[in-house]
């Protein structure tokens, strides 16, 4: 069966690039479709060829073996070199070629995520001996995920089940029942024997009974200008362009590679996320020529009528297709660290386009078996190759699309901060929970245009330690200076904004969290927001810190080091007593951690004197 009739010729601009994909294991015959493709398109150097031929006779072989000319991946892996993607290149009259060949063990499956998520078709080879097999079906599946608009099945080894159409037809048919369940789009099988060149090049007297084309002229006539989208026009901002110009006019352009759609000069367009509308008022294209319009994955700068507050990280769109806007993604992730796992409430710096801002996974909801696409609820985390649907929350608000409608502006990576390494790539399945479209509402009062310019005072300390008063004190000191100012005392919190919370690690995070954002706004307002939150893990106060440092608000960690059993002496309600008798549990310090501050602004301790004196003390050490 061949799905690939000869349709009416479709447009191929001539020397059109294609990235292909190839995954199957080197028994499948990929290094040798791979170097039959190389060597009849004529790719290979002479001296190449010449080595392969030496190799091959000396092993007695009476043709070269072609496979040798890509087995360098095997090769590599033997010396255990770690290997990302071995790429190839060729090209034929009609188009150009690139092939990001990777190994098709399971133990590989970050390099095929790496090397297939450009790719505009997968090759999948079957064996024809041996059928669909469970690498075959991950293949499929992660070619499905990747969102690769066309697959092509090539069943190899043709030749050792005697050109046998029955078992191409048996085969094809496991493959379209599996492939069901997959969101595949173009399918093409094709049967061949890439040792004896059968519909690799040419097609096969062997086999008449296919229709469809040898695989080379299916490479060059695939149809892929289709697959861009042209619908969501997306510019991510990669940098900004202040040229020194004669009359001093500030011609600022706006510099990135078109992510989809297309933009035209006198289009009205928003900034992402600030929500500003602005019409373009030019447009230049790759060696600084002007142009009229500008189509995906094109480089170019444009210029704006209005004066507007861009930095790298914005998006350009238009004012009635926009981008998701949000801080919360659900996604698919695949995990690529070796020395540990990813795990919930673990931290990252996400990079989606140009934009970049730190993040955490608030949620593993499976662990996905690539194999048997089963899903696993119970596990929370992801190891080495694995994959699994995740919710992130984003630090700052980040635009995209999901994966499916566009795989530039739906997929990001994560980045561990401490080693810049990569850890993980994620192609985004949707917002979660809020409406997408909620953009930033600007308003017309700037923090010029406020009496007072606020911060956040947040005081941290074990139960008993001597936040509450001092806080209260400090409190007390800005209002009686004329300084709006505001007690957030954890206790009280947990009567209103936080009442529905208690005090597992989770719970906590989350009082820390909100705790932070409406400190922030108080901050933002003019007003010193005073906060005296036990606050006992240190991953939350930084997060807090960075919440007003990403919103350019002042924030002071001062902790308050009293010693546990100064606390538990003077326990003024009765908890520590409570929690030792064992009617607390969770309680901070006896069984629920403390993570001292490390590099706090302030250190209170009991020497400290009074809460009064412990004011004079913070108010002088911030300069406040
Ligand atoms: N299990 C347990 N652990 C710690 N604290 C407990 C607990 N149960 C009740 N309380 C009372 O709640 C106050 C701590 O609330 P916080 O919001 O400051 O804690 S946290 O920041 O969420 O850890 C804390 O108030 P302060 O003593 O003023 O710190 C306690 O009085
Ligand atoms: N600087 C201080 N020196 C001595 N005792 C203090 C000091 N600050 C507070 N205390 C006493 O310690 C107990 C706990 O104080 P509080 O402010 O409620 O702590 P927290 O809010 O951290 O639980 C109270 O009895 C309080 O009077």
């Amino acid at each position: 069966m061949s799905t690939d009739s000869v349709a009416a010729q479709p447009l191929v601009r001539s020397g059109e690039l294609l990235r292909l994909a190839t995954a199957g294991s080197v028994d499948d015959g990929k290094s040798t479709l791979i170097g039959r493709l190389l060597y009849d398109s004529k790719s290979i150097f002479t001296d190449q060829l010449e080595s392969i031929e030496a190799t091959s006779a000396a092993r007695g072989d009476t043709q070269a073996d072609l496979a040798l000319l890509t087995d360098g991946l095997r090769a590599e892996r033997e010396q255990g070199i770690t290997i990302d993607v071995a790429y190839r290149y060729f090209a034929t009259p009609r188009r150009k070629f690139i092939i990001a060949d990777t190994p098709g063990h399971v133990q590989y499956t970050r390099n095929m995520v790496t090397g297939a998520s450009t790719a505009d078709l997968a090759i999948i080879l079957i064996d024809a001996r041996k059928g669909v097999l469970e690498q075959t079906r991950r293949h499929a599946f992660l070619s499905s995920l990747l969102g690769i608009p066309h697959l092509t099945i090539c069943v190899n080894k043709m030749d050792l089940v005697d050109w046998s159409r029955e078992r191409f037809d048996e085969i094809c048919s496991e493959f379209v029942d599996f492939a069901a369940k997959l969101n595949v789009g173009d399918l093409t099988f094709i049967p061949l024997s890439a040792l004896r060149g059968d519909n690799v090049v040419d097609k096969s007297a062997a086999m008449p009974w296919y229709e469809g084309r040898p695989l080379l002229s299916h490479l060059e006539n695939v149809h892929i200008a289709s697959d861009r989208n042209l619908i969501d026009a997306r510019l991510p901002v990669q940098y900004v362009i202040r040229p020194q110009t004669a009359d001093g006019a500030d011609h600022r352009a706006y510099g990135g590679t078109v992510a989809g759609g297309v933009f035209a000069r006198g289009d009205e367009i928003v900034v992402l996320p600030s929500g500003f509308t602005t019409t373009i008022t030019d447009i230049w294209g790759p060696g600084g020529t002007r142009v009229d319009e500008a189509f995906a994955s094109m480089a170019v700068s444009v210029e704006l009528a209005d004066e507007i507050d861009i930095v790298r990280g914005d998006m350009l769109a238009r004012p009635n297709n926009r981008p998701y806007v949000a801080r919360d993604i659900d996604a698919m992730v695949c995990w690529f660290a070796d020395d540990a796992p990813l795990t919930e409430h673990s931290r990252y710096v996400l990079l989606t386009g140009t934009r970049a801002t730190k993040a955490e996974v608030t949620g593993v909801n499976y662990r996905l078996d690539v194999n048997t696409l089963h899903r696993d609820t119970e596990s929370k985390k992801l190891a080495l190759n694995e994959i699994g649907r995740l919710t992130l929350r984003t630090q700052q608000p980040v635009m995209f699309d999901s994966y499916r409608r566009n795989r530039e502006t739906g997929s990001f990576i994560l980045i561990d901060e401490a080693t810049n390494a990569t850890v993980a790539a994620g192609m985004i399945t949707a917002p979660v929970s809020h409406d997408s479209h909620i953009v930033w509402q600007t308003t017309k009062v700037s923090r010029e245009h406020r009496p007072h310019h606020g911060a956040t005072i947040w005081l941290t300390g074990l139960s008993g330690s001597g936040k509450s008063s001092l806080a209260i004190e400090l409190e007390r000191r800005f209002v009686a200076e004329g300084r709006p100012a505001y007690l957030m005392d954890g206790d009280n919190l947990r009567h209103g904004l936080n009442s529905d919370l208690g005090f597992g690690d989770d719970d906590r995070r989350e009082n820390i969290r909100r705790t932070s954002e409406v400190a922030a706004l108080f901050a933002d307002s003019g007003a010193v927001a005073i906060v005296s939150l036990i606050s006992p893990f240190a991953g939350e106060r930084v997060r807090a810190r960075e919440i007003h440092a990403e919103r350019g608000l002042p924030f002071y960690e001062i902790f308050i080091d009293t010693p546990l059993d100064e606390c538990e002496r003077r326990d003024p309600k009765g908890l520590y007593a409570r929690a030792r008798r064992g009617e607390i549990s969770q309680f901070t310090g006896i069984d629920s951690p403390y993570e001292r501050p490390e590099n706090a602004d302030v250190v209170v301790t009991p020497t400290d004197g009074t809460p009064a004196e412990a004011a004079d003390t913070v108010l002088r050490n911030l300069g406040l």
